[in-house]
This record gives structure tokens, sequence and C-alpha cells, in this order.
């Protein structure tokens, strides 16, 4: 059997007792090897006797029980310069000899092969020329070791180690004090050196997701006092990793190998960008507690609270109801913490839907009938943004003009008033279809909804994509829909229209009353069986002002209507 590297045999590892106590054991019957030419790091919480076992392995502490054996030896039966001439110790020691060079430092790990004198010869000058550069140290050699920065210094102490020839190399928490591009060289050097030196070197770390990249084996003590070994690999896979180092806020993620926050409450979130910014903001939008929606399925995955997506330099937010630009992430993470205290107390009425479901409604409400017509379609020559014709009265006295002329040179103020109902209709129509048949609530954005002049019909309405909302309470859904419709589009346009013609509100609200009255009826007769929760949502919108009072049917739907409910 080959002997070489360090071997655990039933070692027990702790604190005798003081005055007539017991020993305190910290660790029992621990059996493991670590072989040369490999890099074993040991991992464990704080506390669960990676120092201790440490310093029971090299000698300075003795085993309580069982044996550390060094290339076959006990190390207890090991003489101090013989063991000091096979198992090399770095501890965590930032406090070096004062006034020492680095060379000198690197070369205390000679003294175990001068003798008496302590005098070094050519050959073990060579050593430790040897030594400082195979940690990359050599330009370091005259400098003072209390002048060198926390890395360097951890190389030097290293070089001592390398000085001393030994065939295991024992190491606490050398990457303790290092920045992350010094701990993962530090890391990468011991790992070569056991490479190519054939050194058994075994080192605890805090660092996991670095242990879990370069330990050809990983030691890992439990707080149950259990040592599991094995690959990184091995241990993931079985489950001891997250088991010894979750936490309340962390948990490991086997797939990534690295921690992640907890999945929060404050609601599911989902991200659209490019492939390297989606990590980037799922996870600052994590630490506000948003838990990412699995991705997948023909309708975009799960239904999600808040959508966000890039959109140009920024990024933009839906949450019920509301569509948000941001032009910072960190403006967009201050917003996202606020949505989810308000997620916490009051659950919202719209969930973002997918582009496809909102293209899917839409379509669905434009096979109800001409008047439910809105296209979702490439924008080509001619069509232009309904809020052309909220912001140029010059636009509207056109469109105003062509309705004129359809209808033989009517009255400019008749004309002007039937444009706007038509206009309302072709707004209702879609938008409460969708509501009632397909459970969506279309975003009727005027920049992004668009008309075409065309001669003897309607203005005919296309987007070529149209954010939207799943209706999740139903209850709360006039409000938001009266905002869409009368708000955001109808009241602009009214105010317009009075600019370019002389005209009281009044007609044009009794004008929109109509417009919705008559979409309710036309939903109802295409739909029988929506009929009453059309009827019901056209009564809630004809309650609310500028509707209200309009003088047109206070009762939305007429007579027949009623028999089917
Ligand atoms: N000199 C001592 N006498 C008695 N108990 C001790 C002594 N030193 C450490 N211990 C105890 O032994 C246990 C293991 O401590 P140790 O320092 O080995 O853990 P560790 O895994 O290295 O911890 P950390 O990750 O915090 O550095 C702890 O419960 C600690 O309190």
């Amino acid at each position: 059997m080959d002997d070489r590297g360090l071997r655990l045999d039933g070692v027990c590892a702790g604190y005798p007792g003081r005055r007539g106590h017991a020993p305190r054991r910290v660790l029992d019957g621990l059996a493991a090897t670590a072989a040369s030419g490999e890099l074993t790091v040991l991992i464990g919480p704080n506390g669960t006797g990676k120092s201790t076992l440490l310093r029971t392995m090299a000698g300075l502490q003795p085993a309580l029980g069982g044996r550390v054996l060094v290339d076959g030896g006990a190390v207890e039966a090991i003489p101090a310069p013989e063991l000091a001439r096979r198992l090399a110790v770095v501890l965590t020691e930032r406090d070096v000899p004062a006034l020492l060079t680095a060379r000198e430092l690197a070369a205390l790990g000679r003294h175990p092969h001068t003798g008496f004198t302590g005098r070094l010869s050519a050959a073990d000058h060579d050593v430790v020329a040897w030594a400082l550069e195979a940690v990359h140290a050599a330009h370091l050699a005259d400098r003072p070791v209390t002048e060198l920065s926390d890395g360097e210094r951890q190389r030097v102490l290293v070089a001592r180690a390398l000085a001393q020839e030994p065939s295991a190399i024992l190491l606490d928490e050398p990457t303790a004090f290092l920045d992350v591009t010094s701990r993962v060289a530090l890391m990468g050097l011991l790992r070569r050196l056991a490479r190519d030196r054939g050194l058994a070197v075994v080192v605890s770390t805090h660092d996991l997701e670095l242990a879990l990249r370069v330990a050809d084996r990983l030691w890992l003590l439990t707080p149950g006092g259990l040592l599991h070994t094995g690959t990184p690999e091995e241990l993931t896979v079985a489950g001891l990793i997250g088991a010894a180092f979750d936490g309340d806020e962390l948990s490991f993620d086997p797939a990534s190998g690295v921690f992640v926050l907890r999945e929060g409450d404050a609601g599911r979130l989902r991200v659209t960008a490019g492939d390297n910014h989606t990590p980037l903001l799922e996870r600052a939008l994590a630490r506000e507690g948003w838990r990412t929606s699995r991705r997948g399925g023909e309708d975009g995955g799960e239904p999600a609270d808040l959508a966000v997506r890039q959109a140009g330099d920024g990024y933009v937010a839906a949450f019920d109801g509301d569509v948000i630009p941001f032009a910072t992430l960190p403006e967009l993470a201050a917003w996202s913490r606020r949505a989810a205290d308000t997620l916490r107390e009051t659950p919202p009425a719209l969930l973002p839907a997918t582009p496809a479901a909102v293209s899917d409604a839409v379509a669905g409400v434009s096979t109800l009938g001409g008047r439910f017509a809105l296209e979702i379609d490439q924008l080509g020559e001619g069509w232009r943004p309904l809020a052309d014709l909220f912001a140029d009265p010059g636009v509207l006295a056109e469109v105003i003009d062509a309705v004129a002329g359809r209808l033989g040179a009517a009255e400019r103020e008749a004309s002007a008033t039937i444009l706007f109902q038509e206009i309302a209709a072709r707004l209702w129509a879609p938008s409460i279809g969708a509501v009632i048949a397909h459970d969506v609530l279309v975003d009727l954005d005027p920049r992004r909804v668009h008309w075409r002049a065309v001669t003897g019909e309607p203005l005919p309405l296309r987007a070529a994509d149209l954010d939207g909302w799943r209706i999740r309470d139903p209850a709360r859904i006039a409000g938001h829909l009266h905002r869409t419709v009368v708000t955001e589009l109808l009241e602009p346009l009214a105010a317009t229209v009075q600019g370019a013609v002389r005209i009281s509100a009044d007609p044009l609200w009794g004008d929109a009353a109509s417009a919705l009255t008559g979409t309710v009826r036309a939903l109802a007769r295409v739909r029988p069986q929506l009929t009453d929760a059309a009827v019901a949502l056209g009564r809630e919108l004809l309650a609310m002002p500028p509707l209200r009072g309009t003088g047109e049917p206070a009762e939305p739907v007429p007579g027949p209507l009623h028999t089917g409910s």
C-alpha cells in the first residue's frame, strides 16, 4: 500500500479537561486520507473544528485518540526535526518576526535541514531561492516582511513551508485576509505545487465557492462532528454541502455551485433582457425579495406579479396596471422595494401578461366582429400613433374634415362628435371584449396604438405589439379599464376635439357613453353567456365621471338583453 500522504486513523481531537474535568472532544473517530499530489480542502461552518484538526494533524496538540500518519509514520512518534522535514505548517499568522526580509523568513524553513549551527549552505540558499521563485515572490526577497501586503506575506509563508522540502503541507485559512484575485491565485498555486511536487496539501478555508472550484478532494466537517470526504461534485450531489451550510438567508444552489439568497417573499418576477443582463437584474431584484418565475412554456412561464424588461439603456417595470420607466438599475431596485411592500399589504388586481397572452386576447376579440377589431401587425405606410390625434389639432382637423366629407358636408361640430363616438367605440370594444372574454386588460398605449386615414369608414386601429395585464381581481377591474380608456385616451381626445371645434363637453361624454352601451350590447349579442359580466362592467363604468349622468341611458343595456340574466 502507498503510505505517502496524510492519513487520519480513528482520530479524536479536542482539548484536555481543566482541573479534573473530562477532556473536550471536538472530533471523534475521524478516518480520511489526503493523497500526495492532491489539493485537499478542509471546509466546515464556524466552530466545527477545522483549526483543531489541523493543529492535531501538525502535532501541535496531541490527539485525544487514534493516530495521524505522515507517509505511514505516526506524527506523535516522529522526532520533531524529522517531522519538520516531512510536514510543514502554515498557520493563520499576520504577525511574523519583525526585521526579517522575505528571504530570511523563507530561509527559516531550512532549519530542519541545517543541523546544529543553523548555517545555510549554498544548496540551502538555492532551495530558498527556488521556494521564493515557486510562489512568485523572488522580487520581494529583500523587502522587510512587515512591509509586505497580506497576499505577498502569505506567499512568502508558503515559500518558507516549501523550503522545508516536506512531503505534506497544512495551511489554516491562508486566504483569510486576501482579496478575491489573491485568493484564487494562492489556491491555484497550492494546487500546482501539489501536482508538480507530489505534495499532500491540506488547506482550510471559508471560501466555499473557491473550494468547490479548486479542490481535488474536500474534507467537510459538519456541526455534528462528522467528516465527509469526496470530490466537490460527490459532496454536492449528495446534498452534504447544502446540509452543512444552508442558513436562513442563503442556500446552496447545487447547479451553479454558489450560494444564493433564499427566495424572498416579495412576489414573482419576470425579466426580459439580454442573456448577460438577465442574471444581473434577477440578482438585484432578488435582494429586494423578488423571486424569479421559472421560464418556459408557451405562455412564458408562471404568472408574475412584476415584469421588468430592458429598454434601450434603461428598464421598464410593469406592476399592477402601471408601466414605469427607469434610467438605472439602482432606481429600479429602490422602487421595487416599495412595490414589494405594497404587494405584501394588497395583492395586485393586475398581473403583467406576456406579449403572447396579449396578442392571443386581441386576436380572439377581433373575431367577435368588426367593431372589436384591433390588429396586431406590422405598421406599414400611413399608420400614425393615436397620440398624434390628441397632440395635434391640425391632424385632428383633417380627420374631422374627412368625416364631414364622408357624411356629405355635415356641420363640423356634428362631424367632430361622430368622429369622437367612432373612436370611443373603437377603443371600448377591444378593451371591454378582452376583459370580459379573455381576462386580459390590454394597455392601449396611444403611442403604440396606430390609426390610418381611410375613406368611407371608421378609423382602423393597429399596433405592432401591446402590453397588457392578466386580471387577478375582477372586482377592481372597472377602475383600471376606466383609466386606460377614459383617462388616458378619451379625455385628451375630448380636449383636442373641443380645441378644434366649438363644442361643450357634455355631448362628447354622451357619445362616449352610448359607444360603451353599444359595445356591451354587441358583446351580449355575439356571446350571450357573457351578458351578465358585460352588463355589470358597463354599469360600473357608466357610474364613473365624466360618463356619469351624461343623459345617456342609465341602464347600459335596455330590455331584451336582461332576459338572459
Ligand atoms: N483552547 C481551546 N480549549 C477548549 N476548546 C477550544 C479551544 N480552542 C477551540 N476550542 C473549541 O473547539 C471547537 C472547534 O474550534 P475550532 O477553532 O477548531 O473551529 P474552526 O472550525 O476552526 O472554527 P472557525 O471556522 O471559526 O475558525 C469550538 O467549539 C471551540 O470553542
